[in-house]
């Protein structure tokens, strides 16, 4: 078999992302999550501070967790799709090393292990001066679609 003409290879390129092309959920629209990349090597969104405070003014520690989840969950479901599979979180943990009380924070999500079964991803919550308020990880289980 040949190596594929460009043609192929762009087309193959636009059948994954049909594949993988990121849809928010529900709750990432409430939160305001933005996302400006998306690819195997790393995912990125951002999501404003306000709307998302606990009851003292800071970025509620809830919110890091979901959009850290739905960050990291949909970098393994990219993954998971070059297999024709799909992702869904199994577990997750997040330290909040600093408070945010304003502004925009960047979700940053790259991969630790990209298995047949499962993935795990860093996620790094940054706030607008690049210092890091919250380092989650999530590991994923890879299965197959029912339809
Ligand atoms: C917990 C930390 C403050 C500890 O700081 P650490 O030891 O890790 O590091 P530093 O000493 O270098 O300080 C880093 C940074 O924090 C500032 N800081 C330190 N102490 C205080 C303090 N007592 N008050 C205010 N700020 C402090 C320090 O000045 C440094 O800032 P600089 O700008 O000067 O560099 C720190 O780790 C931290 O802030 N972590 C994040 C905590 C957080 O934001 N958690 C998530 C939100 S909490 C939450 O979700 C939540 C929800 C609810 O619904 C609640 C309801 C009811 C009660 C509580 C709720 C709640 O907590």
């Amino acid at each position: 078999m040949g190596a594929p003409s460009q043609k192929d290879a762009a087309s193959e390129h636009e059948h994954a992302h049909e594949l993988w092309k990121i849809t928010l959920g529900e709750l990432d629209e409430k939160m305001g999550v933005k996302i400006l990349e998306e690819s195997v090597e790393r995912v990125v969104a951002t999501m404003p501070v306000e709307g998302n405070r606990q009851s003292f003014g800071l970025l509620h520690g809830g919110a890091s967790l979901a959009v850290g989840e739905a960050v990291g969950s949909w970098a393994a479901v990219i993954h998971a799709s070059t297999m024709g599979k799909t992702a869904v979180g199994v577990d997750v943990s997040a330290t909040h090393h600093r408070s945010a009380r304003e502004g925009q924070v960047t979700i940053t999500a790259t991969p630790i292990h990209l298995g047949g079964t499962l993935t795990t991803h860093e996620v790094v919550i940054t706030n607008e001066a690049g210092q890091r308020l919250c380092t989650l990880r999530i590991t994923n289980l890879l299965m197959r679609r029912h339809k």
